[in-house]
């Protein structure tokens, strides 16, 4: 099964569905990475050929041993889209060559598809992801990093023959396009949360026009979690009711809607049936109506806040999207 992608600013084509491999809000992380590993060989069994990874997911390594385990057997190295993210305690330019290196070597691979700036902040640099102050505040890089120096050195991996593109994770309209304006390689990617409460038409506009392909995290709303974020897409009664009239899941028509716009989904599932269910999105078609009926439903609701950190300057979620 070929799976639809959307071409990348390099000519590189991303397939429009992914596997999502991060851990869910902090605090419910699970300390096993079985359940990753395991998830990574079912997806690629059933089709998938795009793996959305990070650093600091701290999952790389059962990844990397599912996919030693398919590539060259069922899917070969060049037929498979592998993502990671530079973390937000490595944005300092010396430390960014070694992130991508240790990544590359937890996945078990000799190059990326595409590296992402996980986030437009620095931390603290160092091995602790979470770095935290008594007061829970994280402790922030000082003296701080600029994005745009953290991005030059990202370009250099281009360079390298590391990664294949570069792109950027959680930046605002204004810090993409500082980073469309300033970098000498321009981000093929912006990877940010949507759903249908978050819908970020205004994002999509300035990408599209910018040639920057739009990938949706959290694109179900973290099901599971809503007692802690409160935001249930999947609950809402008009995707219930599309859903009902497609004969399809909340999840697939949340997954579709997203296709159909052009933007790349990561939906995360350590779950057989529906790592199944969220690849069949593909075999139906929303009207113009049902749509705009889910754009409709914004209402800028964002789970992922990084609130430990809002009083950095570079801190997006008071910008637009
Ligand atoms: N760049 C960034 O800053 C961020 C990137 N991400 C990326 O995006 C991915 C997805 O986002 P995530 O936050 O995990 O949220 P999702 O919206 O993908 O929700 C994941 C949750 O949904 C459940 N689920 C999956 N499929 C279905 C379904 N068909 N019906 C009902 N429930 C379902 C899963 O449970 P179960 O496993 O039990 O099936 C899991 O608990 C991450 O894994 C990560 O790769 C996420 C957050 C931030
Ligand atoms: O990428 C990510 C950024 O931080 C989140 C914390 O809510 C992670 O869980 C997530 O997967």
């Amino acid at each position: 099964m070929a799976l639809p992608a959307a071409t990348l600013r390099t000519g590189a084509r991303m397939p429009l569905l992914g596997l999502g491999t991060g851990p869910g809000s902090v605090g419910t992380w699970q300390t096993s990475t079985e359940p990753i590993y395991e998830a990574v060989k079912v997806a690629i069994d059933t089709g998938y050929r795009h793996i959305d990874n990070a650093e600091s997911y701290a999952e790389e390594q059962a990844v990397g041993r599912a996919l030693r385990e398919k590539v060259g057997s069922v899917v070969e190295r060049k037929d498979i889209f592998i993502t990671s993210k530079l973390w937000n305690t490595r944005h300092h330019p010396d430390d960014v060559l070694p992130a991508c290196q240790r990544s590359l070597t937890d996945l078990g691979l000799d190059y990326l598809d595409l590296y992402l700036m996980h986030f437009p902040v620095a931390w603290t640099r160092g091995d602790v992801y979470y770095p935290k102050d008594e007061n829970g505040r994280a402790i922030l890089a000082t003296p701080d990093v600029h994005f745009m120096d953290t991005w030059k050195a990202m370009e250099k991996l281009v360079d390298a023959g590391l990664v294949k593109a570069i792109g950027v994770s959680n930046f605002n309209i204004s810090q993409m396009e500082e980073v469309l304006t300033n970098g000498r390689i321009k981000p093929a990617v912006n990877q940010v949360e949507s759903h249908p409460y978050l819908v970020c038409s205004k994002l999509l506009k300035c990408a599209a026009d910018n040639n920057v392909v739009i990938t949706a995290f959290s694109p179900l709303g973290r099901p599971g979690e809503e007692s802690l974020h409160g935001v249930s897409p999947l609950k809402d009664p008009k995707v219930i009711s599309i859903a009902e009239k497609h004969k399809k899941t909340p999840a697939q028509v949340c997954l579709r809607w997203q296709v159909q716009r052009g933007v790349v989904v990561v939906p995360k599932s350590t779950t057989p049936a529906r790592i199944l269910e969220n690849s069949q999105i593909f075999d139906f078609e929303l009207s113009t109506e049902d749509m705009e009926t889910i754009s409709g439903l914004n209402k800028d609701a964002r789970i992922v806040k990084f609130g430990m950190c809002d009083d950095h300057p570079q801190w997006p979620f008071n910008g637009e999207f």
